[in-house]
Formats: C-alpha cells, sequence, structure tokens
C-alpha cells in the first residue's frame, strides 16, 4: 500500500471515531494549494535537464505550514501530498502553531555534484520563492537534502523578499539554525520510550533494545536511551545488523561510524546479524528508525517486542499494524515518536523570529517539555476511549485542525 493509502486509511477511522460528516473531511483531506514546476538544470557535462518539484501546503489553519523537501527518485505529487497532510496531523499532535505542507524533486541527490545541487535548489526557490515565506510556508530538510541546500533557500529566497532566516529551518548552525537540530529527532524517540516504558511500568535498566537504521535517528536514539541505563542489544544499517547480548558500547558504535563513512561494518565485539532478524529478535522494545514499510503482513506475526517505536516513517505497514494490535503489542506512531525534529524546527523559526540564539539547555529543556505534554494527551486519551496510539494520535490532530478550521470560519 502506498503512504497517500495508508494516511487515507488512518484518518478516515480517525474521522469515524470523530463523527465528522463528509463535508468536513473533503474539506480536511484537500491540501490549499499544489504547486508543480520545471526546475530546468544544466549538469556539470554541460547537457540541460528538466526535472519537476512539487510543493504540496495542506493546510494552514492553525499556522504557517512546515515541512521537508525531499530530492528523492521515487519522489511524486501523490506521495507529497500524502505526507504534505501528515505534517498536518503532525504538528497538531505535538501542538506548535504550524500547518503541514511536503515538497520534492523527482531526482536522485547521490547523482549530483554539489554544484548541480546548488542550481537545482536555487531554481527551485526562484519558481515558488511567491508561496513560500516565514509566515506561509517554511521548508526543512527531508531525505536527500540538509543544512548546505537550507542555506541555499535562505539566501535565494533572501535576493527577491530581503533577508529573513525564519523562510527555512534546518539551516547550518553558523547560519541562523539551532543548536540540538541534529539531535532533535533521536532525542525525542528516546524522550518518548522512556515516557512509554514508564507507562508500562518498566525501569530503563531493565529493558533490552533493538534499533534499526543507525543514521541521524538511530544513532542519537541509541545514545539516549544507553546513557539512560537501557540495554541496546542490537543496531543496524544497510550494511547489516550488529548484536551482543549483553549490550552493545554504542559510543564505541558513535565513533566507529564516525571513521568510517558512517557505517557499522568492522565493528568489533559484536555478532553481525540479518537486519531482518534483528526486527524478530526477542526484545523489549524495538526501534525501526531506517525506511518505511519494514514491518509488512509477511513478517508482522515474527515480531516478538511487545513495544514498538516508529522513529522512521510508516516503518509498519497498515496490515501489520493491524496484526500487532490485536496480539497487544504497544505501538507509539510515527506522527508522535519522530516529532522531536519539526518541534526542534518550530524553535529554530521562534529564534530567527527573535534574532536571538537559543541554548543547548534551553532546546532540549523546551523539546522534553513539548513531547511530553504531547505524549501524555494521547496517552490518556487512548485510555480513556480504548483507542490504539495510533488512532488516538490522528484523532487529536485532526480535530485540532477542524476545530481551528470552524473557529477561523470556513466559507
Ligand atoms: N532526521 C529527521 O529529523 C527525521 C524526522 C522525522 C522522521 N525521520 C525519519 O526517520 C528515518 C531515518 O531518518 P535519518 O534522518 O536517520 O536518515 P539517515 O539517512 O541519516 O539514516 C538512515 C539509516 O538507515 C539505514 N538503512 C537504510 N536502509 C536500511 C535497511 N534496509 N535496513 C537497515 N538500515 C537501513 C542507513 O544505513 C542509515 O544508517 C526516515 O524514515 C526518516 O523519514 C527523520
Amino acid at each position: 500500500m502506498q503512504a497517500f493509502e495508508a494516511v487515507q486509511l488512518y484518518f478516515h477511522r480517525a474521522a469515524d471515531e470523530l463523527g465528522l460528516d463528509d463535508a468536513m473531511r473533503t474539506l480536511l483531506i484537500t491540501p490549499e494549494r499544489e504547486v508543480t514546476v520545471q526546475i530546468p538544470v544544466r549538469r556539470d557535462d554541460g547537457t540541460l535537464e528538466t526535472l519537476i518539484g512539487h510543493r504540496v501546503q495542506h493546510n494552514g489553519a492553525r499556522g504557517p505550514m512546515k515541512g521537508g523537501l525531499r530530492y528523492h527518485p521515487h519522489v511524486d505529487l501523490d506521495e507529497v501530498r500524502a505526507l504534505a497532510s501528515l505534517m498536518t496531523w503532525k504538528t497538531a499532535v505535538v501542538n506548535i502553531p504550524y500547518g503541514g505542507a511536503k515538497g520534492g524533486v523527482t531526482v536522485d541527490a547521490r547523482s549530483l555534484s554539489r554544484n548541480e545541487r546548488e542550481h537545482i535548489t536555487r531554481k527551485f526557490v526562484d519558481a515558488i520563492h511567491k508561496v513560500i515565506g516565514p509566515d506561509s510556508d517554511i521548508p526543512a530538510p527531508d531525505m536527500g537534502t540538509g543544512h548546505e541546500e537550507m542555506a541555499w533557500i535562505m539566501n535565494q529566497y533572501g535576493k527577491y523578499h530581503g533577508f529573513n532566516p525564519g523562510v527555512v529551518t534546518g539551516k547550518p548552525v553558523e547560519l541562523y539554525g539551532l543548536p540540538g537540530r541534529e539531535e532533535a529527532t533521536g532525542r525525542g524517540v528516546g524522550v518518548l520510550t522512556l515516557k512509554t516504558l514508564g507507562r508500562l511500568g518498566r525501569k530503563p535498566s531493565q529493558v533490552s533494545l533493538a534499533i534499526q537504521g543507525f543514521g541521524n535517528v538511530g544513532s542519537h536514539a541509541a545514545k539516549f536511551l544507553s546513557e539512560a541505563d537501557c540495554r541496546v542489544v542490537a543496531i543496524s544499517d544497510h550494511t547489516g545488523g550488529y548484536y551482543r547480548e549483553q549490550g552493545i558500547d554504542v559510543m564505541q558504535a558513535v565513533r566507529h561510524a564516525r571513521n568510517n563513512k558512517g557505517l557499522l561494518d568492522g565493528l568489533e565485539g559484536v555478532e553481525k546479524i540479518a537486519n531482518e532478524d534483528l526486527l524478530e529478535l526477542p526484545v523489549d522494545v524495538l526501534i525501526p528508525a531506517a525506511i518505511g514499510g519494514v514491518i509488512t503482513e509477511a513478517n508482522a506475526t515474527a515480531i516478538e517486542a511487545p513495544v514498538i517505536i516508529e522513529a522512521a516513517n510508516a516503518p509498519i505497514t497498515p496490515a501489520a499494524d493491524d496484526i500487532l494490535s490485536q496480539r497487544g503489542v504497544v505501538i507509539l506512531p510515527d506522527i508522535l515518536a519522530n516529532s522531536g525534529g519539526v518541534t526542534a524546527s518550530y524553535f529554530e523559526w521562534a529564534q530567527n523570529r527573535q534574532f536571538y540564539q537559543w541554548s543547548l539547555d534551553r532546546v532540549r529543556g523546551e523539546l522534553d517539555r513539548l513531547l511530553t505534554q504531547a505524549f501524555d494527551d494521547v496517552w490518556e486519551r487512548s485510555k480513556k476511549q480504548g483507542l490504539s496510539l495510533r488512532t488516538t494520535a490522528f484523532v487529536l490532530g485532526i480535530e485540532r485542525v477542524a476545530r481551528a478550521v470552524e473557529l477561523a470560519g470556513v466559507a
């Protein structure tokens, strides 16, 4: 099932709980604006190529729209639409004053030189600068983009509209970025894992964890949770899984990856396992933090972990979600579990608007506070209404957006 259908399914399940009529559903699902543009680019070898870029602004009832910009060969309008709507529900669940958007260019970022990436980014801004801005739509990094692209967006946007660093987040710290933005999603996953364990009456020191993916999110989550006394028994990246029953020295793994082009292969003192086997280990908590669609109908029954924290976007397919939920597995859904990133982006935007640099301590303190509040809102409502955490998170997000739409007056 494609991302689009999965989001629609979860939306309608929550809308059923809220008793929303068809007219309101249509209004909430329909994006406010979709922009598709051509991006002509001269490659370094002199050839001319015409790329396609999209920006979908889903809903701005609660504030300026917010969402990443991805450079990936699979980018298409349906996917961007689905991800834009997910951002609307995600910003609402964590209760920051934003709506949702998403964008992308259909291109393999790894095939581009730095020079080509810069040209594409500036051309894309040329095409969409009229519809983005610090009060309307604020892009951020996503797959295939990072702080360099964000700095170019800020610079190119400034040529049309004057200096305004709040037009984009995920910038380099030296250029109005936020200290702690890089760790924020992984740290948030860690904070929310501890909150989940606390509600289940589990002490971190009694808990074993397996984490799939050791990139930005997975490595920071592993670091945070091992420092909190959890036993991280397995980690992985696309080179394979690495297992040690007594617990992996996460800092050693971080250092190893840092000196090995970000990769874990060759890590010493661990047993090598297959990535699929990592998912089926008899651990207390499983954290998929790599890619989508790794837990499907085919392997859902083999998953032994009683708690899954969705650090990646959509790691569990809807069919697998049904199987796991029926078995009583506690699943903390992606729209809450990985919302630390967009929350820190909101802090970056707030500090840009204040022209005041936040300290790392302040960022961490505010991040922990907002995520804890969002977690408590979702957990308590889920218990009260007897709904899964995923359906509850969607209910809460959709309800807040619907209320904002109604209060502001829809027509
Ligand atoms: N970075 C953020 O702020 C953020 C925010 C929200 C959601 N996410 C989601 O979290 C996930 C991870 O993002 P990231 O920023 O850490 O990406 P990243 O590119 O830094 O790291 C991805 C990691 O996954 C590994 N990987 C790739 N394919 C794999 C496979 N088949 N099996 C096992 N490991 C594999 C890679 O080797 C790498 O270690 C993505 O789904 C992303 O959409 C990230």
